[in-house]
């Protein structure tokens, strides 16, 4: 770079618009590092703004106008619902000369905005950070788009960027949304669904025997970590991403069919078309490229929400996780090869699903517990009628019932989140760790 990196900071001003729970991490992250960082929210958010930034160094200011008269690389970070009309309204505003990015879970629709109200002279380098506001991004993947810059900016960004210490990726708009269907999109379906299914039956999984210990954690932690975060980042990402509706769809149509196969007595159909969908993920002795996760009962079980004693010996269908793994193998997908774009979720999603495959006395118990006994039917009933709603939203783009629905399952689930979230940052924190090691 021509100017030092330090010289560069005292002049190079960094604006986020949208200080929410994204927005504030990383206006923290850049302020630390010691570069100049102006901020704001909704215009009427201004007085909670000024507050939260006192004892920072980071600049509370009135709006977005504000933010893109006076900075040189503006990131938006806003629903990203609304981005289209927010980047209307500032984006004419936009600092001669200047940088725009933004950090939206879903990039063909934010670049498009970019590319329609910024004047020509702005230069566009987007990014997206493969994680919740509450996980460390030191190591976690960090997509960077350039769009439409000059080298010295892309410089200028990585550089801006590098204090997050996360694992950089470049990837296009479309090389993004492609992957990020695959991989975020379909993983939330699933944990939506299920949480969904659980208030359907009244349940409280925690509190039932048949449901606890090993990957019960799993599902039942990463569902109330869904539910406990906001319901417009999911909508988002499925909603606005073409490519989500087909993956998510694709999953609704495998649990369904799955389901029909195994209460019409069709067990020998349900069992080759599951070990199939196994051989295509998996590969056909299970040595597909591994997750790495290396999962064990005996790590899992540690990370309880329940006071039920674990009851190990009675099984479980395991329908979404047959379901994720046979619309995989029918959407062509090996989820081993995104790990590089990958968020934790999806990689202890697919850390799960290897975990069922890749042991053949518990593939096969859940084959036997879906197609013989009849004890998991309602649940897997109202599983699948959860998979088709959540799926019917997204199809329809339609926000307003898919935050209906969220809001509702939120509120059943509401009493639990304190302690869900600190068992399951406890439970992340150590299963990418084991990631790490294995990696
Ligand atoms: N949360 C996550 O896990 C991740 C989210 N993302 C993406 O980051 C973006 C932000 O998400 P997140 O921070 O979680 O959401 P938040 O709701 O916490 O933050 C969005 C903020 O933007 C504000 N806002 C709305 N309109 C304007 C406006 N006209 N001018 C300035 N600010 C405005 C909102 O105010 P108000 O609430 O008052 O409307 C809110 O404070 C989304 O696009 C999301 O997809 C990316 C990675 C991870
Ligand atoms: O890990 C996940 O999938 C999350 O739920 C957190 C999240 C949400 C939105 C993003 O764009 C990135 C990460």
């Amino acid at each position: 770079m021509e100017v030092p990196v330090e010289e560069l900071k005292k002049e190079f001003q960094i604006g986020i618009i949208g200080f929410g729970d994204m927005g504030r991490l990383y206006a923290e992250r850049f302020s630390q590092a010691g570069w100049i960082v102006n901020v704001c929210d909704r215009k009427e958010n201004f007085e909670t703004v000024k507050e939260r930034c006192e004892g920072t160094n980071i600049n509370a200011l009135q709006d977005g106008f504000e933010v893109s008269r006076k900075s040189d690389y503006i990131l938006y970070s806003v629903e990203s619902e609304y981005l289209d009309r927010i980047v209307g309204m500032y984006g004419p505003a936009t600092k001669v000369g200047s940088i725009v990015g933004g950090q939206s879970s879903c990039k063909s629709p934010e670049i498009r905005a970019f590319e329609k109200y910024l004047p020509k002279d702005v230069e566009i380098i987007s990014c997206h950070s493969m994680h919740g506001p509450r996980v460390n991004p030191q190591s976690q993947p960090l997509v960077i788009i350039r769009h439409r810059a000059k080298d010295r900016s892309f410089e200028i960004v990585k550089e801006i960027l590098s204090c997050l210490q996360s694992s950089v990726v470049f990837l296009t708009a479309e090389e993004h949304d492609r992957i990020t269907a695959d991989t975020q999109a379909v993983t939330h379906a699933a944990f939506l669904a299920m949480g969904m299914a659980w208030r359907a039956n009244n349940q409280y999984p925690w509190d039932i025997n048949r449901w606890c210990g090993g990957i019960e954690n799993i599902k039942m932690n990463l569902s109330m970590r869904i539910y406990s975060s906001k319901w417009h980042v999911y909508a988002g990402l499925a909603i606005l991403n073409p490519d989500a509706r087909k993956q998510i769809k694709q999953y609704a149509t495998s649990v369904t069919e799955l389901f029909k196969l195994a209460i019409s007595g069709k067990a020998q159909e349900f069992e080759n078309r599951v070990r199939n969908a196994g051989k295509f993920v998996f590969g056909e002795e299970n040595n597909g490229a591994s997750s790495g996760l290396l999962l064990s009962d005996e790590l899992l079980d540690q990370y309880s929400i329940s006071n039920v004693p674990n009851d190990k010996s009675v099984g479980n269908s395991h329908l979404s996780i047959l379901a994720i793994v046979d619309s995989w193998w029918k959407l062509g997908i090996h989820p081993q090869k995104h790990m590089i774009c990958s968020t934790p979720l999806f990689r202890l999603w697919v850390g799960v699903s290897e975990y069922v495959f890749c042991n053949p006395d518990l593939l096969t118990s859940c084959i036997y517990t879906a197609t013989k006994h009849n004890e998991f039917c309602p649940d897997d009933l109202e599983f699948v009628l959860s998979a088709r709603s959540w799926s019917e939203h997204v199809e329809q783009g339609d926000f307003e019932n898919y935050k209906k629905q969220f809001v509702k399952i939120q509120d059943y689930f509401r009493p639990r989140f304190e302690e869900a979230t600190k068992v399951g940052n406890a439970m992340i924190k150590k299963l990418l760790e084991n990631l790490k090691r294995t990696a």
